[in-house]
């Protein structure tokens, strides 16, 4: 086997990338490595998917006199991922091969029945070369014009690699490249087996997709006076739901039994929950509702905070803005100028007034200061 080098040397090369596949994810790992210094060539179906891929800065389009790739990320949607790998572990004999898809287990799956073909060119040896892999970072929109090469930064990346009767599959090389490519996008690395991912990717990604879908399907026949009162809690619990229905329909059919669990355990809460609205005042009603609302801040507060750490609270505050050009970028400019990092930051338009909202949220030792400074700077500061 020709794997690449994992020596410290070695991993100061930038090794040449092909990403087979160059939507969202394919395309944002080909901007974030091209940025990086990698040489990175795209291949894709679809000739518009590809040629967007190229145009955004992403790479160059793979040509058939290209030399071998040493690494190649197969950013396919789950139901062509085995295939896609085992043809480019089968055409690629020296490259690394790494798939992103969001589930693990049924992936190998498929890859074993391919190896048990013997019709198919795919050796048991040929996967010391394959690694499985998942970023846990994405967005609701598909397709390479969705794509950033920032996706990745600060995000988890699961490294699931394969094992066969307690033993590693893939080689130790192919795992540390495939750790070394989702470290240099700026992610964390988290390694499990394939099973554990897909059961923790139910629970943390899976489940809250289809709450999304349920949620927001029930506003299909609302009314337009209703709809027009949404805040942000109906868009913060709805935000996933524009997600591609082609997409989750792979995912959520190659998980089906880890989820099936959660959603039976999920049955039974909303079954008590309907029984109590039914008779709130009844005897113990009260306590069994205010308990539902306690089980949510116990499991939101277990969540982590960014970069993996403890789950952290951001203190906000809302600076008033005219509805004009330029107005975001003075409010930045401003609170760069005092030195306080921003965790998060959002918009709001006022309805029917000629002014925005600039929701900031920072650490909590640092609103007062904040608030303050902003207000010497001239701006109208709202503090939540
Ligand atoms: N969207 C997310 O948030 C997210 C996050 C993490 C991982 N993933 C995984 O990444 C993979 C790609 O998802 P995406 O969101 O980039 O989807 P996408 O729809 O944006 O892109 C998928 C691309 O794959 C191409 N494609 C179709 N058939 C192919 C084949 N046989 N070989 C190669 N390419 C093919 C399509 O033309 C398209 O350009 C999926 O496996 C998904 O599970 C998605
Ligand atoms: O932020 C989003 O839009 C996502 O839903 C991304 C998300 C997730 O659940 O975290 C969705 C599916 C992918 O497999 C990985 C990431």
């Amino acid at each position: 086997m020709n794997a690449l080098d994992t020596t410290p040397e070695a991993t100061r090369h930038a090794p040449t990338v092909l990403i087979r596949g160059t939507g969202l994810l394919g395309a944002s790992i080909g901007l974030g490595l091209s940025a990086r210094g990698h040489r990175v060539s795209l291949s894709d179906p679809s000739a518009v998917a590809q040629a967007i891929a190229a145009d955004i800065g992403a790479g160059t389009v793979a040509a058939e006199s290209d030399r071998e790739p040493e690494i190649v990320v197969v950013a396919a949607p789950p139901e062509a991922t085995a295939v896609e790998v085992a043809a480019a572990l089968t055409r690629f004999p020296g490259a690394i091969v790494m798939d992103v898809a969001s589930v693990k287990a049924e992936i190998l799956r498929e890859l074993w029945e391919l190896v048990d073909d013997s019709e198919h060119p795919l050796t048991e040896e040929a996967l010391e070369r394959y690694v499985g892999t998942h970023p846990m970072a994405g967005r609701e929109q598909s397709g390479p014009v969705a794509a950033r090469g920032e996706l990745f930064t600060a995000m988890p990346w699961v490294i699931a690699p394969a094992e066969v009767r307690g033993r590693r599959l893939p080689s130790e090389a192919a795992v540390a490249w495939a750790e070394e490519i989702a470290r240099r996008l700026g992610a964390t690395v988290h390694f499990m087996t394939p099973q554990d991912h897909d059961g923790s990717v139910a629970l943390i990604s899976h489940l809250p997709q289809i709450a999304a879908s349920l949620v927001a399907s029930r506003l299909q026949g609302a009314s337009a006076s209703a709809l027009e009162l949404a805040g942000n809690g109906l868009r913060d619990v709805t935000r996933i739901a524009a997600s591609d229905p082609n997409l989750w329909v792979q995912i959520l059919s190659s998980n089906a039994a880890p989820i099936t669990e959660i959603l039976y355990g999920l049955r039974d809460d909303v079954d008590r929950l309907i029984h109590t609205l039914e008779s709130p005042r009844a005897p113990g009603g009260q306590a069994d509702i205010a308990q539902l609302i306690a089980e949510g801040n116990a499991g939101r507060a277990r969540v982590p905070g960014k970069h993996g750490g403890p789950p952290q609270s951001f203190s906000r505050l809302t600076v008033i803005v005219d509805d004009r050009p330029g107005q975001i970028a003075a409010v930045l400019n401003d609170v760069a100028t005092v030195g306080v990092n921003v965790e998060d930051m959002r918009m709001e338009h006022s309805a029917g007034h000629q002014v925005g909202m600039v929701e900031l949220s920072v650490l909590p030792g640092r609103r007062e200061e904040l608030a303050e400074a902003m207000a010497d700077f001239g701006w109208k500061v709202i503090q939540s």
